[in-house]
């Protein structure tokens, strides 16, 4: 088995950890296969692959497009690490409002699968990160929203205090 799949405290978003085939050379692994993700709770499709880097400190976050461009993510960090944050923004959901969050880093490989319906956001722990993710639904600006990555009312636990946003993100906190 490539691919070992962990659903969180959140079920629908698993911690997917791929495995490393090391030698002499270096490694390889998968870090996708349709059939095996397919089997293991990650039904959906991805049609567009994005890539950010990162400085210590930034926080990207926490973003969501809305219906009928709503994302699902599935989340690995190339290079440094970062604390991956998703929340549940499915109203009718038992778990509505609550989060869950894992440390992606290149050592561990880890992936985050982040379904549609939730937002996500991310901190970087290292001096830089270099993230690569797959998207479900390709990117609508109009479609594009968030909210702010310290909302009280769903006091995520960010292992960063002054961070470094965005101007949309920063203007997201004046409510
Ligand atoms: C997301 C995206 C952005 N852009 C353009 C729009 C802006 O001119 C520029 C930077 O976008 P933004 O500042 O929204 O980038 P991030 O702050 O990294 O946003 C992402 O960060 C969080 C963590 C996410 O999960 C989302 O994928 C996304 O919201 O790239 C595109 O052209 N295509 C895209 O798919």
């Amino acid at each position: 088995m490539p691919f070992e799949f962990k659903k969180m405290e959140i079920p629908d978003v698993i911690l997917v950890t791929p495995r490393v085939f090391e030698d002499d050379r270096g490694y390889f692994m998968e870090t996708y296969k349709a059939s095996e993700f397919k089997a293991n709770g990650i039904e959906e499709d991805f049609v567009q692959d994005n890539q950010s880097f990162s400085k210590r400190n930034v926080i990207r976050g926490l973003h969501f497009q809305k219906k009928p461009h709503a994302q699902g993510k599935l989340v690995r960090c190339l290079q440094g690490s970062i604390w991956d944050v998703a929340v549940d923004l499915r109203e009718n959901s038992a778990t509505y409002k609550k989060w869950a969050a894992a440390e992606l880093t290149s050592d561990n490989k880890q992936m985050l699968y982040i379904p549609p319906g939730f937002a996500h956001g991310f901190a970087t722990l290292s001096d830089t990160a270099i993230i690569s993710y797959k998207c479900t639904a390709e990117y609508c600006k109009d479609a594009d929203s968030g909210i702010r990555w310290n909302d009280p009312e769903i006091s995520i636990a960010w292992p960063v205090e002054e961070p470094i946003l965005s101007q949309k993100d920063f203007d997201a906190n004046k409510g």
